[in-house]
Order: C-alpha cells, then sequence, then structure tokens
C-alpha cells in the first residue's frame, strides 16, 4: 500500500492524516497542540508538526505529504532565511488602522473607491487578518525589521519550505488557494500585484513564493522526520478543506473553527467591494468566495467559561431551551469582528428578562449568536451566485450536538456533518496523492464527506417562521451594536 500524508496546521494544532493513496482509506493519525496567542513564532508549528508526526506512528513510510494551514499569517525572513519577527496570524488585529489606511490610499483619500479598486484589483477588500496590512503594520511600527525582510510567505509556505530542507529564498512555493489571501496576488489574472506589496511595505524589492499549480510537486522531503517524499503543493485550510470534502455544486462549507467560515467553490473569481466576501482562489483551479468571522467555536468555549460547564453540558443546556431562547439574543463578536469589519466591537447580550436568566437560556443563545453570524455569511454567499442545497459543518464546533440540531434552524439549510475527520488535513493528503500521481485532476478517492449525519430542516410554514424569527430579533440586536460603532 503507497502511503501519503496530510497536514493541517490550524490556529489551534497541528493535525496529521496519513491515507492509502489508492482509495483514501484513513491509516493513522496524530495531533500536537500550538501555542495560544495571536502572534507565534513558526518554530512552534514546526514543534507541533514534529510532535504530531510522531502522535501519527512517524512518517518514514509515507511516499508523498502536502500541508494546509492557517491562511494569512505572515512569515518574515532576512536574507538569511531566519524567521524576523513571530508570525502575526489572522486573527491578529493590531493591523485594523493599517487596513483602513491602505483601503483610503488605493482610492485617494476615497474608501469607496479604494475598496473597489481592491475588490477589483485581488478579489478582496483588505481587513486586519489579510498579509498585506501585516506588512504595512510592520513598515510602521517596526521599520528596523521591515528593512531587514528579504522574503515573506505565508504559514504553509514556511512548513512546506522546512520540510524540503530548502535554504534558498528563492526555493519558497505557495499555491493559488493560499496566496489569494496576500491582497497582493490576483486570482483573476494569475500573477502577484507588487505594486501593492510596495504600496504596504515601501519596497517591493522582496522574494516571493513561486506560485505552484494544483497538483504540481514542491520537489522532495529533507529532513529529520521524512528523506525523498513527494512534497504536494499545500493549501490554505479552507481550501484544503474544500477539496477533502469533495465540495460539489450546491455545496456550502460551514466550518467552526478558531473562525467561523462559510465558503463555496465557484467557476468565476467574484469580486465583493463591499469587503463581506473575500473572492479566493481554491486548490483544484477554480475559486472560493469565502466569509471569514473571528468569532467562531471558541465562542461554545466562553459559554462554558460563564456557565461553569464542559461542551457535553453545554449542548444539553442549550438543547432545553426553546429555539430563540426567549428573546436573549448574543451578538457573538467577542474577539472584535472582521465580518463585518469591526475590530475594535466586543460582544453584547440583548433581551435579558427574568424569564430568560436561565443557564439553558443563556447556553442556547450563545449557540443560537454564533450561527446567526454565520447565517448571515451564508446569506452573502447565496448573493454571490451559490444556490445552497446543503451546508457541510465542520470544525471542532461541529462536534456538538447542539450545534448541528440548531444549525439547521439558523440556517434555514439541511445540514450534513460528516463523520468525525480532519478535512483540512484530509485535502492535503488528497494533494500529496495528487502530486504523486501527476495528472490533471486530483485521485478520485472514496468520497469521504459522503457518509456522515444529515439533519434536516424545517421547511414547513412553522419551520421557516422560527428561522425568521430567530435571524430577525438577531438582526434588531446586531443593529443596535453597529450603530454604537
Ligand atoms: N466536544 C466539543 N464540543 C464543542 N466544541 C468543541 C468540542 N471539541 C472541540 N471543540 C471546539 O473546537 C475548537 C477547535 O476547533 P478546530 O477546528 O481544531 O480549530 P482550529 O482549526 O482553529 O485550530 C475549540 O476552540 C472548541 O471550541
Ligand atoms: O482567516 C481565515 C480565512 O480567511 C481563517 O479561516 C484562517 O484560515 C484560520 O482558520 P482556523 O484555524 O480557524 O480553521
Amino acid at each position: 500500500m503507497t502511503l501519503v500524508a496530510g497536514v493541517d496546521s490550524s490556529t489551534q494544532s497541528c493535525k496529521i492524516v496519513i491515507r492509502d493513496a489508492t482509495t483514501g482509506a484513513l491509516v493513522r493519525e496524530g495531533r500536537a497542540s500550538h501555542p495560544d496567542g495571536t502572534t507565534v513564532d513558526p518554530e512552534a508549528w514546526w514543534d507541533a508538526l514534529v510532535a504530531a508526526a510522531a502522535d501519527a506512528g512517524g512518517l518514514d513510510d509515507v511516499a508523498a505529504i502536502a500541508v494546509g494551514g492557517q491562511q494569512h499569517g505572515m512569515v518574515a525572513l532576512d536574507a538569511d532565511g531566519h524567521v524576523i519577527r513571530p508570525a502575526m496570524l489572522w486573527n491578529d488585529t493590531s493591523s485594523a488602522p493599517d487596513a483602513r489606511d491602505l483601503v483610503a490610499e488605493l482610492g485617494d483619500g476615497d474608501p469607496e473607491r479604494g475598496a473597489r479598486a481592491w475588490a477589483d484589483a485581488v478579489g478582496a477588500v483588505p481587513v486586519a487578518s489579510f498579509t498585506v496590512t501585516k506588512l504595512r503594520w510592520l513598515a510602521r511600527v517596526e521599520p528596523e525589521n521591515a528593512a531587514r525582510v528579504a522574503a515573506v510567505c505565508l504559514p504553509h509556505d514556511w512548513l512546506t519550505w522546512r520540510l524540503r530542507g530548502a535554504r534558498s529564498l528563492e526555493d519558497l512555493t505557495t499555491d493559488r488557494s493560499d496566496v489569494s489571501g496576500t491582497s497582493y496576488w490576483s486570482p483573476t489574472t494569475g500573477e502577484y500585484r507588487r505594486d501593492l506589496l510596495a504600496l504596504a511595505l515601501g519596497r517591493d524589492d522582496v522574494v516571493l513564493p513561486r506560485v505552484l499549480g494544483a497538483g504540481e510537486s514542491a520537489g522532495t522531503t529533507d529532513c529529520e522526520l521524512t528523506r525523498g517524499a513527494v512534497v504536494g503543493v499545500g493549501a490554505g485550510d479552507n481550501a484544503g478543506a474544500a477539496l477533502g470534502l469533495g465540495l460539489g455544486e450546491g455545496d456550502v462549507s460551514v466550518s467552526l473553527g478558531t473562525s467561523g467560515v462559510v465558503a463555496a467553490v465557484a467557476t468565476s473569481p467574484t469580486s465583493d467591494a463591499s469587503g463581506l466576501v473575500a473572492g479566493f482562489a481554491d486548490a483544484t483551479g477554480r475559486f472560493l468566495p469565502l466569509v471569514c468571522t473571528l468569532n467562531g467555536s471558541r465562542i461554545l468555549d466562553a459559554a462554558c467559561n460563564v456557565l461553569g460547564v464542559d461542551y457535553d453540558r453545554l449542548a444539553e443546556l442549550a438543547l432545553e431551551a426553546p429555539a430563540g431562547a426567549d428573546g436573549l439574543v448574543l451578538v457573538p463578536y467577542l474577539e472584535g469582528e472582521r465580518t463585518p469589519n469591526l475590530p475594535d466591537a466586543s460582544g453584547s447580550l440583548h433581551g435579558l428578562t427574568l424569564a430568560n436568566a436561565t443557564s439553558a437560556h443563556m447556553a442556547r443563545a450563545f449557540v443560537e449568536g454564533m450561527l446567526c453570524a454565520l447565517a448571515d455569511g451564508l446569506d452573502e454567499i447565496v448573493r454571490h451566485g451559490t444556490t445552497p442545497r446543503r451546508a457541510i459543518l465542520v470544525g471542532g464546533g461541529a462536534k456538538s450536538p447542539a450545534v448541528r440540531a440548531i444549525a439547521p434552524v439558523v440556517l434555514g439549510v439541511d445540514v450534513l456533518v460528516p463523520l468525525a475527520g480532519e478535512y483540512v488535513a484530509d485535502g492535503a493528503a488528497r494533494q500529496a496523492a495528487w502530486a504523486l500521481a501527476g495528472g490533471g485532476e486530483p485521485p478520485a478517492w472514496d468520497d469521504l464527506a459522503g457518509a456522515g449525519e444529515l439533519v434536516r430542516a424545517d421547511l414547513s410554514a412553522e419551520g421557516r417562521a422560527t428561522t425568521k424569527r430567530v435571524r430577525s430579533r438577531y438582526a434588531a440586536a446586531r443593529r443596535h451594536v453597529l450603530d454604537r460603532a
């Protein structure tokens, strides 16, 4: 049996799956935690990858490997290939003022014109998450570090480079999906926009990773974990999940990791000047319009803290309260927010009464608030041309029975919860098998997402009315927050 490995270097942890290259059957897996925080030394990702590989029984017998990773993080390297400072992650909002400045500058001082120009140029309007804003932050706040930047890459690019034991900056590689989250690469033309990089950093004489095509190989491994294995191109985590899930027409993925993400595969690029939908590329040569919130499943963690319960009890409590939690509504901007772009926002509870001041109502309001933010995202994905047949629910938050039961009520569509799996790592493993086999299409593995629990939405008049009621109460509470901002 030929084995391939897929890695998901995500915000909170590193997961590795080892699968049969021909059928995709799972052979073994492993994981290790990442440190907390919104800036992280990339060496910690490498250490976690080494630990996850050991947990998965090693990589000696693996013929190919690829890495999927959290998007957008800025890994700045000096001329010797050393990391200059801890990577600023996608959920670090320090560069919010820089995002505002960059948008205005491209519009000659007019933010609306600037937003249109960015969306036309790179498919998205930069917010603090995007790499280009972190480069501007570096130039503004740490000019001595900015002056040392000889190359800039993304988390999955850096790990791929390390797996290959590469030393030269010229050996850095990336893929369409991840580079589309930098805001200095255009999904439409497939070219870097060095002028936009220069706008952020003040110069453009830095090495940028070579953008490989879907199914290409980045080389072979040469490190303490593995030698001589083919290295697949890798992907941003959301594109990796789309490939792992085999996302098809009418499928929308809803991911509840640290981020909350709604995404769909599209055949043409998206350019949304409102900034709500990011027009990324996918890992197969197509596109991945995506809405991302900063407040995914950590809302569940916060609910557990507030109520002093574990995940299981939180789910029981949430299912004890009625839909709509008798008017108790959480607007879940606990980490600030990215969609809508409110980096300084905080969360708020609305509609508290003596009747709904119970643990069960509170648990329900937290779950519903988190899901309502994603339902807003789904509306935007629909507005940009996807007709959802079903939502496929993945990420750590999908383990919650309450989330699984309440998601169809809030989203108003059927929800497929695939068998527990690591779909980002699965997508990366499929890329590894693709690089090994060659050809224009990824290997046709047994349908990884096909088996699972389908939770039907109640599309009766009563069911639709419930969805409408929950969402309109949320919309009213959210308006209060927007008015205050
Ligand atoms: N049993 C569970 N019930 C609900 N949520 C869970 C459960 N187990 C893990 N989680 C959630 O999963 C999150 C981690 O999800 P994951 O997709 O691995 O995140 P990331 O991709 O951002 O690293 C945790 O923050 C936690 O909220
Ligand atoms: O910023 C985005 C997408 O634009 C996030 O989806 C990150 O890619 C992190 O993902 P998780 O680690 O939360 O899954």
